[in-house]
């Protein structure tokens, strides 16, 4: 079954009927504006790492296919071949207690439980694993039988009774140590294992991607490890953002009712990411006139501010922007992508037409960027990368609309589903490129009346508010129908887009955190929001 990146489920029969499918950020229940929402775990710690837990070991099985030749042939290697029962045993158990199913160690699982059983059990744990590990390793020779008489029995061959006695005892007294998804691991040495398994670690950034997913209604069986490495991305490259404004928030929200200086030091903390002033006004009244009604601690006063924004951000969907943009299956789709230069557009047809790839729709690219020579090669080259093709006129100076025109008549014959334009980087003072743009978009509502348009606009949030003086003038031109925020990694700009959503009163459709092919996803207020103010 194919995952549909757009629609954020997987592909199935619905999908061909064309139905709405809510938006991820619909899909979180609120049953209260101060309490995060959890539909399938309970906030309860245990409750969510069991969950992150669970979706791990999933991750780890899709995974097996693919490693076990590499696996076996590791385990040939490293295992000798006389190894006696008694040594498999001892390995074994060994390794079963190094390596949970999470490709780290009981350790580092169990750190993440902060209780005395636990700490204690920890303990109990460790000394298991180095006693069996200093018998394991002392171990000079394989023994060749275990049904010699005890009166004949050798150093070695009593060492490796005595071992097993021992290991019997260990393994008793272990019974009551919590020994979460343990299976067996196929290699000799798990911790090489277990990384080259997963390509991912079972850390406090996995736990945390895993909690905003179940708190999305995800079950830990349908998570995948593409989602989780995007999540940790993204609160990755929010960490500037967030480090600059979480903790000032908290101290001064912490004090109760907001008075006129803690207003002050707030709305400085907001402008300073970004969040614009007429963003910053709604967010400081609204929080006002909660923390005037009552005395709220912290963590409250920090989820109820993080409804605020979550509201602020879906706001648009509200109105005449349909909350799902996912392509229509069977039908064309076509987005045109546009901005000023640099801001992002080319890597971001590129992302956008992996995802369409991944998601099982057929796509085309109309590489309409005629006005810089490398910009046709470079469209090539992520067309390349992804897989999908790239309609391009060669000639010196064409005009991009022809292009566009081509574009949309191999789409139609081909019966394309998704016809993705890159357009030439553009300032938005320069009219002549304006009117080409504007042309552009008439040739598209024209030539294909029955498609579903969107019109994108890439921001470059480094460049703050300053990018958005840009929007009006690109909205008359091209018809704007939402945003994609690009290099949202490093900037302590993060705020930008709620300055984008209030000023210019478009959805932010996709963000991106970095130059790769898989850094980019459809835009979740949740996500962000979580990842923005999550501590
Ligand atoms: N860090 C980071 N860099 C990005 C991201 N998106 C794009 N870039 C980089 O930004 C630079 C410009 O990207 P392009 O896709 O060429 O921008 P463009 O808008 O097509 O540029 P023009 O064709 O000149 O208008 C490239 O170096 C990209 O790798 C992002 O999300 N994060």
């Amino acid at each position: 079954m194919v995952f549909n990146w757009f629609r954020r489920q997987n592909n199935d029969s619905s999908d061909t009927q064309q139905q709405e499918t809510p938006p991820v950020t619909e899909s979180q229940p609120e049953p209260d504006a101060t309490s995060t929402p959890s539909p399938t775990v309970s906030d309860s710690t245990a409750d969510l790492l069991a969950f992150a837990k669970a979706a791990y070991k999933n991750i780890q099985e899709k995974q097996k296919p693919q490693e076990a030749e590499a696996t076996t042939e590791l385990a040939d290697v490293q295992l000798p071949v006389e190894t006696t029962e008694v040594e498999e045993e001892v390995t074994a158990e060994a390794e079963t207690i190094q390596s949970p199913v999470v490709g780290t160690t009981v350790t580092e699982v169990l750190e993440t439980i902060p209780t005395p059983e636990i700490e204690v059990a920890n303990e109990e744990v460790q000394e298991i694993i180095a006693t069996t590990q200093q018998d394991v390793e002392s171990e000079p020779e394989p023994v060749e039988s275990e049904t010699t008489s005890p009166t004949t029995l050798s150093f070695l061959e009593r060492a490796a009774a005595e071992r097993e006695a021992k290991q019997e005892r260990l393994i008793a007294s272990a019974i009551e140590v919590p020994e979460p998804e343990v299976v067996q691991p196929v290699a000799a040495t798990t911790s090489e294992t277990a990384s080259e398994i997963d390509g991912i670690s079972f850390d406090e950034g996995f736990v945390w991607s895993a909690e905003v997913l179940a708190a999305q209604g995800r079950r830990a069986e349908d998570i995948s490890i593409e989602e989780i490495t995007w999540l940790k991305k993204l609160r990755q490259g929010l960490d500037k953002t967030r480090r600059n404004i979480l903790n000032q928030l908290k101290a001064i929200v912490g004090q109760g009712p907001l008075n006129q200086e803690a207003v002050t030091e707030i709305e400085a903390l907001l402008l300073q990411a970004d969040v614009g002033v007429e963003a910053t006004d709604y967010i400081i009244s609204a929080l006002q006139k909660k923390l005037r009604e009552e005395v709220t601690p912290p963590e409250e006063a920090i989820a109820y501010l993080k409804k605020i924004l979550r509201d602020m951000l879906d706001a648009p969907l509200k109105t005449s922007h349909k909350a799902s943009f996912a392509p229509d299956k069977d039908s064309l789709n076509i987005w045109l992508i546009t901005g000023v230069n640099g801001a992002g557009k080319t890597t971001t047809i590129g992302k956008i037409s992996h995802l369409a790839q991944q998601s099982g729709y057929r796509c085309l690219i109309g590489a309409a960027d005629t006005f810089r020579a490398a910009a046709v090669e470079q469209v090539k080259v992520w067309g390349t990368r992804s897989g999908v093709e790239v309609i391009a006129n060669p000639g010196k100076n064409t005009d991009p609309a022809a292009v566009v025109f081509d574009a949309i008549a191999a789409a139609q014959s081909r019966n394309t589903e998704l016809l993705l334009v890159d357009t030439a980087g553009r300032l938005q003072n320069k009219k002549n490129l304006m009117d080409e743009l504007s042309k552009i978009r008439r040739i598209i509502d024209k030539k294909a009346p029955d498609a579903k348009i969107e019109s994108l606009l890439v921001l470059d949030a480094t460049l703050g508010q300053n990018g958005l003086r840009q929007a009006e003038v690109f909205s008359q031109a091209a018809q704007l129908s939402g945003v994609v925020l690009t290099k949202l990694d490093g900037t302590a700009k993060g705020g930008v887009a709620l300055a984008v959503v209030q000023q210019l009163g478009l959805p932010i459709r996709f963000i991106g955190a970095g130059e790769g092919i898989e850094d980019l996803r459809p835009f979740s207020s949740y996500e962000f929001v979580e990842a923005l103010l999550s501590g």
